[in-house]
C-alpha cells in the first residue's frame, strides 16, 4: 500500500530528526554548560539516558494513514517519584525574553527589520484602536539587541516561519542557510499539525458544519488570517524579497500557521526570574519552548493520572521530574491542566477522555438493544448513506457501517455504550470508530455468526424512540464541547463520527415516524409536535447549514430554524429578539 509505506518513510525521517535533535542537546547542551562553568556549580546535570522518544503513526492519528507521525516518550526503566526524567540545558530552551534568542533570531534583529517594524507601527497608531503588537518594542530602547522581546507569539511565529518557509523552500529539504543552533530542534517538529483546527482543509470544514466547533474554528481560522495580514505578511514579504528568498506567499501563510501551532501546542510557562541570564527581570512566565520536553504527550485523562511536570533550575536548565512512579516502558505525560475542551481542540487536537461536569445522558436510561422497526428508507436517506461513506471521507473506515442497512434484512441494535457494543461483538479487541459515553448510542449490524450474546428487550419504537432520538438531537450542539475522543483518533475524526452519529439518528428519526405514522402526532411525553424534517436546502437560518436531522424552529415565531443553541442564541442578538412575532398554536 502506498499510504503505509509513504507514512513508514515520514516515520522513519522524524524519527531521525529526532535522535539528531538528542544529539544535539547532549553534545551543545554540555558543551555550553561546561563553558560557562554552570554543569560544575549545580547538583543536576544534563540527562538524557532515562526515556527514550518513539515515533508512532496511530497515537493521535487515528485512521489517517498520511498524517504526521507521533511522538511520545516513553521511560527506559522504572522511575521513582520524585526522580528527575530530562534535564535540558537553558542553551537550549527557547523563550521570548532569553538573550538566546539572538541566535535564533537573527533575521528578526536585522536591523533592515526595524524600517518596517517602525512602518508598521505608525500604521498602527493610524488605523487601529487595538493594542500595537509591537508596542513592547518601543520600550526596548537596545535597538536591533533581541527585535522581539517579549513576544513569543511574534519572535518565535516570525522565526519558525522563516526557517520553515525555508525549509520547505529548499529542495532537499533541509534548513539549507539558516545557520541556527537551533536547527536541530526545528527539525524535530512535526512537519505539520493536521490535528489542530487551523489546518482542517475546506472538504473538512464542510462536514462539519452544523456543529459548534465548525463555528468556533471558522472563528478563528479567520483570527489567524487577520493576524497575518495585519502583522506578518508585508514585514516578511518584504524583508524575505530584500534578502532574495524566493518568496511564494501562500506558503508563507501555510508556514506562518505551521509556526502558530508549533508554538501553542509546545509552549511551557516557565519563570522568568529564574533564568539567570534573562535580560527581563520584571516579568515572571515566560513563555519556552524545551526541545524533547516538548514531545512529551497529555495525558487522556485529566490530572490525576499524569506522571510528570516541569521543573526549573535557576540559570542552568529547565527539568522533569516525576510526579509518582513509573513503571519501565510507561508512556511519560503531563498533564494540560483544566482547560476548557474548546481550548484543547485548538490547542493540541484532542480533548481528555474525562472530564468534569459533563452532560451525560443520565435521564435516559434506555435500551440496550432495540428491535429494528421496519425502516422505510427513501431516497435521500440512501444519498445521504452514500455521501456519509463516500471515499470522500476516507477517515470513517467502520467497515460496519458500510453495511447499513444490511441488505439480508439483519437486525439492527441501538446501543448505549462501547462496552455493551463491545459485548455485544463478542471481542474484546473490537472497536468502534467513535467511542465512549458522549457517543451513547450508535447503530450497527448484529451478525448473528460472531457468538455474541444479545439480549433483546422488546420495545414498542414509534413515539418514545422519536423522543429519544429528539432529545439526543438536542442535546448534541450543547455537548459540542464536551467531545470525548477516543485513543487512537483524533478530533477529527471524532467530530466526523458524530456528524455519521448526527445524520444516523435523523435518518431514524425519520424513517420511524414515517413507518409510525408520528408526523402531525404530539408526543405523549413532552407535549411537542412531530414535525416533518426541515428541507435540506433550507437549512439553519444563521449557519445555513444544511442538515438533514430535525433542525428547531424559534419556539415563538416558528419561522426561523436553527441547527443549535449556538445559533439561536447568535441570531437573538442580531436582531431575531426584535423580529420575532409570536404565532398562535
Ligand atoms: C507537546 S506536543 C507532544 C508531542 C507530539 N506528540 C509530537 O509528535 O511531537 C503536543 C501535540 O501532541 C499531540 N498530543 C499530545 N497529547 C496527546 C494525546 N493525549 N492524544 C492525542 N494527541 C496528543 C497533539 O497533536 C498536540 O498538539
Amino acid at each position: 500500500m502506498t499510504a503505509s509505506s509513504s507514512g513508514t518513510s515520514s516515520l522513519e525521517e522524524r524519527q531521525r530528526a529526532i535522535e539528531r535533535c538528542i544529539d544535539w542537546v547532549e553534545t551543545y547542551g554540555r558543551r555550553r554548560m561546561e563553558d560557562d562553568g554552570s554543569s560544575q556549580d549545580h547538583p543536576h546535570v544534563l540527562k538524557l539516558d532515562r526515556i527514550q522518544f518513539i515515533t508512532t503513526t496511530d497515537a493521535s492519528t487515528g485512521t489517517d494513514k498520511n498524517a504526521t507521525p507521533m511522538v511520545g516518550v516513553f521511560a527506559k526503566d522504572s522511575i521513582r517519584k520524585g526522580d528527575t526524567l530530562v534535564t535540558i540545558p537553558e542553551a537550549c530552551v527557547l523563550s521570548e525574553s532569553h538573550p538566546l534568542l539572538k541566535d535564533l533570531a537573527s533575521v528578526c534583529i536585522d536591523p533592515a527589520m526595524k524600517v518596517y517594524r517602525d512602518n508598521l507601527t505608525a500604521q498602527w497608531k493610524q488605523t487601529s484602536n487595538t493594542r500595537n503588537p509591537w508596542n513592547s518594542f518601543e520600550k526596548d530602547q537596545t535597538q536591533g539587541r533581541v527585535f522581539c522581546q517579549d513576544e513569543l507569539r511574534l519572535a518565535l511565529q516570525l522565526t519558525l516561519l522563516v526557517y520553515v518557509h525555508r525549509v520547505k523552500a529548499s529542495i532537499g529539504g533541509t534548513l539549507g542557510d539558516a545557520a541556527t543552533h537551533f536547527k536541530s530542534y526545528l527539525e524535530a517538529l512535526p512537519p505539520s499539525y493536521e490535528s489542530l483546527i487551523f489546518h482542517w482543509t475546506d472538504e473538512e470544514m464542510e462536514i462539519l458544519k452544523g456543529t459548534a466547533c465548525h463555528a468556533v474554528s471558522l472563528r478563528l481560522r479567520r483570527e489567524v488570517e487577520d493576524n497575518w495580514e495585519q502583522s506578518f505578511a508585508s514585514v516578511l514579504l518584504e524583508y524575505l524579497q530584500q534578502k532574495q528568498d524566493k518568496v511564494d506567499s501562500t506558503l508563507l501563510k501555510e508556514s506562518y500557521l505551521h509556526a502558530i501551532c508549533s508554538i501553542y501546542s509546545r509552549m511551557h510557562s516557565l519563570d522568568s526570574a529564574n533564568f539567570a541570564s534573562s535580560t527581563v527581570t520584571a516579568e515572571t512566565n515566560t513563555r519556552t519552548l524545551c526541545p524533547l520536553v516538548d514531545m512529551i504527550n497529555g495525558d487522556k485523562e485529566y490530572s490525576p493520572r499524569c506522571n510528570a511536570h516541569v521543573l526549573q533550575y535557576p540559570g542552568i536548565h529547565v527539568a522533569v521530574q516525576a510526579t509518582r512512579d513509573i513503571a519501565k516502558g510507561d508512556e511519560v505525560l503531563f498533564s494540560y491542566g483544566q482547560i476548557s475542551n474548546q481550548v484543547f481542540v485548538t490547542k493540541f487536537g484532542f480533548v481528555p477522555l474525562t472530564s468534569t461536569g459533563k452532560p451525560l445522558m443520565d435521564e435516559l436510561d434506555v435500551v440496550h438493544v432495540v428491535p429494528p422497526p421496519k425502516l422505510v428508507w427513501e431516497k435521500g436517506d440512501e444519498r445521504r448513506w452514500k455521501s456519509l461513506t463516500s471515499d470522500k471521507n476516507k477517515v470513517l473506515e467502520w467497515r460496519h457501517l458500510t453495511e447499513f442497512p444490511p441488505e439480508d434484512g439483519t437486525p439492527f441494535a441501538f446501543m448505549r455504550s462501547t462496552t455493551d457494543m463491545a459485548k455485544v461483538r463478542g471481542s474484546e479487541s473490537w472497536r468502534p470508530v467513535y467511542l465512549n459515553n458522549l457517543h451513547l448510542y450508535a447503530m450497527f449490524s448484529l451478525s448473528n455468526d460472531d457468538g455474541a450474546e444479545v439480549v433483546v428487550e422488546p420495545w414498542e419504537p414509534g413515539s418514545i424512540i422519536l423522543d429519544m432520538i429528539d432529545y439526543r438531537l438536542e442535546q448534541m450542539p450543547t455537548v459540542t464541547d464536551d467531545l470525548a475522543i477516543a485513543s487512537g483518533t483524533n478530533i477529527k475524526t471524532a467530530l466526523l463520527c458524530r456528524m455519521l452519529e448526527r445524520e444516523i439518528l435523523s435518518m431514524w428519526w425519520h424513517a420511524i415516524a414515517k413507518q409510525y405514522e408520528c408526523y402531525g402526532e404530539t408526543s405523549p411525553t413532552t407535549g411537542k409536535k412531530y414535525l416533518p424534517l426541515r428541507s435540506q436546502k433550507e437549512g439553519c437560518t444563521v449557519c445555513q447549514t444544511a442538515f438533514s436531522c430535525p433542525l428547531k424552529s424559534c419556539t415563538r415565531c416558528k419561522a426561523v430554524f436553527y441547527c443549535g443553541r449556538g445559533c439561536q442564541k447568535e441570531d437573538w442578538k442580531a436582531g431575531h429578539k426584535e423580529a420575532c412575532q409570536p404565532v398562535s398554536g
